[in-house]
């Protein structure tokens, strides 16, 4: 009898462990989150987490047990000692995930996301950072300009049809990362179709933000139980990837060809800057600039045609938005700066200064990687609105929460108002600034912030002078007239599907 009732009796004592006795039992949150970190895999699994954790904060404050081991907080004066640059606050288990048992570890790797030694981190991004600048991004220009061309005459022959957004940003990143990385788009906007590259990494994402909350399991499934794994998740995290085969291809092609005549010179482009930098610093290892040349793909494609879709979304809800930064583009047409069905330098589109407020505010409102960045508690613990977290928990801070601080981004922090970015003087954009996750913490910047900046400030430009867009359908609302619910999904990046707009020429710009 006792067999029947010994494991209802170890479960409580472990339910009563965890909500009285355990370091975190003082601190607010559902109960089954308490308890398991199954709740918030659940969660993450249904993609919820862009809303989830700030949903939370209102219910239960702002610190909130999501996991028997994680809390979340909302108070933006701990940003600094959390994701500050020089913090002791590292990035822990869920990051792990992301390494692949056949990729090479040691010296020889480079995974910036997920490295945790941070003095190889710092070498490698001293190195790559000149290769990653706007200057030299600049240089490659001429690529993303090629891609630009072929979305506009796209967009043209698109115009009065219900045309999936996000999807067709999607097509041009793809092709614009393609071409600056590896001097050769791959051809999505012209086919109009990535071959299922887009949707597989789409499994990736939620895999990882699914699985990162029990890395024990996924410890367990690249240990020993590949084949069963594979049964359960449908072999979720090893898709086909055709736009990677692609780079991978361009990638043997110059290295095969070099290596037969050394003179061979590769098309200017990332790739070929990556692989000067190794002969000019060997200790900057080829390899390292293989991945970080596939990063550009892996890391680039979702977070900016989110960005971007985000961006349009933001500018064309609002009819004073619009009339604003037609004004700025036409002024640019006038002073011959700018020009219809012709992409915008960089140079000029930097000077467009609501565009450029235009797209900070959008990525304030709606960050890609839309979780509480998780980080590990180091050695003298954190005390967190009271709460006391020993050393050894994760503790994270949602950016989408940091975004509607009005703290730092002021009154109605809920709005989109680019005005903000304007406004403020020179001390409060500096904190609108650095007290921001948009592209990461200052701690772990993203490398290629200035490669998707140069990338979205010349997309943004060139569309608006294009084009007139029109939103047909609401978020979570009723289906649009192509028949997609417009829905905001996400367990690490932001996913946007199913947002439907009509695209108009715009006939009043002037042509240069
Ligand atoms: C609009 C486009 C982009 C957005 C919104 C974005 C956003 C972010 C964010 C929020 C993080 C921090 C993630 C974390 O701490 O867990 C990050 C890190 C990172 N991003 Fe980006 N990113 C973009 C484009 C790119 C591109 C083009 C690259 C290509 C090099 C890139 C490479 C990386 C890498 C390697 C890290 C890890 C850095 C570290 O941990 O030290 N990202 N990015």
């Amino acid at each position: 009898m006792w067999l029947l009732y010994a494991p209802v009796a170890a479960l409580a004592v472990y339910i009563i462990y965890q909500r009285l006795f355990h370091p975190l039992a003082r601190i607010p949150g559902p109960f089954f989150a308490s308890i398991t970190s199954f709740w918030i895999t659940w969660q993450s699994s249904h993609q919820r987490r862009p809303r989830l954790d700030l949903d939370l904060h209102k219910q239960y404050g702002s610190v909130v047990r999501i996991s028997p081991n994680e809390v979340i907080f909302s108070n933006p004066a701990y940003f600094k000692q959390v994701y500050g640059a020089g913090t002791k606050f590292t990035k822990g288990p869920f990051y792990n995930v992301l390494q692949d048992g056949t990729e090479p570890q040691g010296r020889e790797k480079l995974n910036m996301l997920v490295e945790t030694d941070i003095e190889k981190l710092r070498v490698q991004k001293r190195y790559a950072g000149p290769v990653y600048s706007t200057n030299n991004i600049q240089k490659h220009e001429h690529h993303i300009d090629d891609t630009l061309k072929r979305m506009i005459k796209r967009f043209n022959g698109l115009t009065g049809q219900v045309v999936d957004i996000y999807h067709e940003w999607e097509m041009a990143t793809v092709d614009v990362y393609s071409a600056v990385t590896f001097g050769q788009e791959y051809g999505a906007v012209e086919k109009g179709t990535d071959d299922g590259h887009m949707a597989a990494m789409d499994k990736v994402w939620e895999w990882w933000g699914m699985i990162g909350n029990i890395p024990w399991l996924d410890d367990l499934e690249k240990r020993y139980a590949r084949v069963a794994m594979k049964l359960i998740t449908g072999n979720q995290n090893r898709h086909k990837m055709p736009v990677f085969a692609y780079a991978v291809g361009k990638i043997m092609e110059y290295d095969e060809a070099k290596t037969k005549d050394k003179e061979t010179q590769m098309p200017p482009c990332i790739l070929n800057d990556l692989r000067q930098l190794s002969q000019n610093r060997p200790d900057f290892l080829p390899n390292w600039g293989t991945r970080l040349a596939m990063t550009d793909l892996g890391a680039g494609v979702d977070t900016t045609s989110w960005s971007l879709a985000a961006m349009i979304a933001g500018i064309s809800s609002d009819k004073a938005v619009v009339a604003r930064l037609r004004a700025e583009l036409d002024a640019a047409i006038q002073a011959g700066t700018v020009g219809k069905n012709v992409p915008v330098p960089y140079a000029a589109a930097a000077k467009l200064e609501y565009l450029q407020a235009c797209m900070a505010e959008a990525m304030r409102m709606w960050p890609n990687i839309a979780i509480g960045l998780p980080r590990d508690v180091p050695a003298e613990g954190i005390v967190l609105d009271g709460y006391y977290i020993p050393a050894g928990y994760t503790i994270g801070m949602n950016s989408k929460q940091l975004g509607v601080s009005e703290e730092i981004f002021g009154p109605d922090p809920r709005t989109f108002r680019p005005e903000r970015w304007l406004e403020a003087d020179r001390s409060r954009r500096n904190d609108m600034e650095l007290r921001n996750l948009a592209f990461g913490a200052p701690s772990r910047k993203c490398p290629g912030m200035h490669l998707a900046w140069v990338v979205m400030s010349k997309m943004l430009a060139s569309f608006y002078l294009n084009f007139d867009l029109k939103v047909l359908n609401e978020l979570d609302g009723a289906p649009g007239p192509g028949g997609s619910v417009w829905r905001e999904k996400g367990s690490f990046p932001t996913k946007w599907h199913g947002l439907e707009v009509e695209l108009t020429e715009r006939l009043d710009t002037l042509s240069l």
